[in-house]
């Protein structure tokens, strides 16, 4: 049994989510992503929570399929560390959209050494902590915005191991990978589909890529998710979907803070120039 206590399970130095097959074992599970085999079409979603998974993950699979039809369901199936039966991976038809949030060094080894595709989606860090701290509250989180800030912000307390040694790996170590950031997709989404699409060497209409904008904008998406969720669903994933509601959190010693710690860990990285200009 693993490490568990309420900030998540404690394994190989970082906090995990309480997903059942983490708290079973985390260690099968993670060798269970790190060793799969893959198929040659595989595409493999990789991000830190709350930076646009469920988003990119919509995208893609309609870029895949050629068709603009949400696919919510699918998702939960082929989320690597929180599928309940590991075997069910196996019965996902080609070509297969894979999503995880494990770092860097547990992705599945032969994705990465045949090269297969792997997209991952990155967004401002201070907008993925406000996304967090929100999103902790639907699992009965009290925290107020200080103690959050302390304990998972400067703090390591995030699961996946804190936002700033997971990118700043996956950024060193990554090979072959399509980046793609948050802010941009909101701000000139037909591109960033166009983009990816050839990255997927999937041929598209342009009217099929601006349906897919359309589709996937953010109230749409929302709806269309409650709709398959058949809910007033407990666990509000769409919230406000937003570029800089961290400016409605962060005080500003906070951020001057943060930007400190922002540039000396992430020195020399794209990042800084991305998301923590000197000039700011
Ligand atoms: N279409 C669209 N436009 C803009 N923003 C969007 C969109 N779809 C999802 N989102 C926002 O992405 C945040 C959730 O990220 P993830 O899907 O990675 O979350 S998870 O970790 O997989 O649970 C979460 O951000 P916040 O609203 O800021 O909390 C979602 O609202």
């Amino acid at each position: 049994m693993a490490d568990a206590n309420k900030r998540g399970i404690f394994f190989d130095g970082i906090y995990l989510p309480t997903f059942k097959p983490l708290l079973e074992n985390p260690e099968v599970r993670l060798n269970a992503i790190k060793n799969l085999e893959g198929r040659s079409d595989d595409v493999l979603i990789t991000a830190f929570p709350r930076s646009g998974t469920h988003w990119l993950w919509e995208i893609t699979y309609m870029l895949l399929s050629q068709e603009d039809q949400y696919t919510e369901k699918t998702k939960e199936t082929a989320f690597l560390e929180f599928v309940d039966d590991w075997s069910n991976i196996e019965k996902i038809p080609s070509p297969r959209l894979l999503n995880t949030h494990v770092p860097y060094r547990w992705l599945p080894l032969q994705h990465i050494a045949k090269q297969r595709k792997i997209l991952h989606v990155i967004r401002n860090p201070k907008d993925v902590f406000v996304s967090l701290f929100h999103f902790q509250k639907n699992f009965g989180s009290t925290e107020d915005w200080d103690s959050f800030y302390k304990s998972k912000v400067i703090g390591s307390g995030t699961n996946y191991g804190g936002w700033l040694e997971y990118e700043r790996t996956f950024i060193l170590e990554s090979k072959n990978v399509h980046v793609i950031f948050y802010e941009d997709i909101k701000l000139k989404p037909t591109e960033e589909i166009k983009r990816l699409a050839k990255f997927l060497d999937v041929e598209c209409s342009d009217d099929l890529i601006a349906n897919i904008a359309e589709k996937c904008e953010f109230d749409k998406l929302k709806k269309a998710h409650l709709t398959v969720k058949k809910t007033e669903s407990k666990v509000q994933h769409y919230r406000k979907g937003e570029i800089g509601d961290w400016k409605n959190h962060f005080t500003v010693a906070q951020n001057e803070e943060f930007d400190d710690l922002f540039r000396t860990k992430m020195a020399g990285s794209l990042l800084c120039s991305k998301y923590c200009p000197t000039t700011s």
